[in-house]
């Protein structure tokens, strides 16, 4: 399947030098959720800025639509929608207003019926005569969504949705997302927010210092670099563990009362292996009196990612 988007080897570097892009290849498949995950600086916005037309890229290519954005900008823009991380709109125009209004901007007609209809699904419509500064943060936020949609886009992304949203709000947001990916929508999502990748993401891919470190399907990633971690609490200090229990990725604590496993696949080895442990020990004749065992979510794997692969890019 052709993707929707293609990036490839595409590098920015700003005024003064710093490389916010640093050779990226992204392909993005029609109708998928991609999630962009990655800390503070690592080139998100830049790199939604950079297919978005906003910032111009040093070098590489983008295509969306099967054509080259340098070369077709236009009609390839014009089914590409943009929901910023914040308002860039006169706060005193009045919602429904602004809304038909970024649909002009496109060439589009205007059409009431598709407005009013943005409008109910973000439940803005008893808003739609008030002016956008009167609105809370979570209201400004919905504003930015439908203006993002006005032009019925193919491709939308979101630029931290739900950054600094309460979790209702947030909720809203998930369900409406899922919508417009039922609409055949693809989107790509920047987040600090682990748990939303988890929850939308088809896919997820992660950037840190303007290089994208993995891009995987979520299930594969958790799958593939998922982890399990468990603490047996011994009744009474040992000071050597037995061979059987030894040969597992376990280590026993300094004061010999704890013993801390590492290790499974994140496809539910790790629990059978702890079970197993735990029968060795009760072999062996080791009581022990607590088991704490945490199975690894896509934000452990995050910081592991990132924290391992620091060393190597530093
Ligand atoms: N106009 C600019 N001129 C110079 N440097 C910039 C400019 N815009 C961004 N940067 C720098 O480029 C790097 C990447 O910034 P970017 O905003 O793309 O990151 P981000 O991943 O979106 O971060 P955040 O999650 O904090 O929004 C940062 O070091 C930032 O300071």
């Amino acid at each position: 399947m052709q993707p929707i988007l293609e990036i490839r080897d595409l590098t920015k570097v700003y005024q003064g030098g710093l490389k916010a892009l640093d050779s990226v290849d992204l392909a993005i498949k029609p109708g998928e959720i991609f999630a962009l995950l990655g800390p503070n600086g690592a080139g998100k916005t830049t790199l939604i800025a950079a297919i978005c037309g906003l910032v111009r890229p040093t070098s590489g290519t983008i295509s969306a639509f099967g054509e080259d954005l340098s070369k077709n900008w236009r009609s390839a823009r014009s089914r590409i929608g943009l929901v910023p991380q914040e308002l860039a709109t006169d706060m005193f125009e009045k919602v429904q207003y602004a809304v038909s209004y970024s649909r002009g901007l496109f060439g589009l007609a205007p059409d009431a019926a598709r407005i009013e209809e943005i409008l109910k699904s973000l439940s803005l419509w008893d808003k739609r005569d008030e002016q956008i500064r009167a609105l809370s943060g979570g209201m400004k936020r919905r504003v930015l969504i439908a203006k993002a949609l006005a032009h019925d886009p193919d491709l939308l992304f979101l630029d931290e949705p739900t950054a600094g949203v309460d979790v209702e709000l947030r909720r809203d947001m998930w369900k409406l997302i899922g919508a417009m990916r039922e609409r055949g929508v693809t989107i790509i999502l920047t987040t600090h927010y682990i748990e939303e990748a988890e929850e939308m993401a088809d896919r997820v891919g992660i950037i840190r210092k303007g290089q994208i470190l993995m891009v995987d399907d979520k299930a594969a990633m958790m799958s593939r670099l998922g982890r399990t971690e468990a603490i047996i609490t011994l009744s009474e200090a040992i000071s050597d563990l037995p061979a059987d229990i030894a040969a597992y990725p376990v280590t026993l604590s300094e004061d010999g009362k704890e013993l801390c496993y590492r290790g499974g696949d994140g496809s539910g080895k790790g629990k059978e292996e702890v079970a197993d442990i735990t029968k060795a020990l009760t072999k062996a004749g080791i009581d022990y009196n607590g088991i704490d065992i945490h199975e690894s979510s896509l934000e452990d794997i995050f910081v592991d990612l990132v924290e391992e692969r620091a060393g190597e890019i530093e």
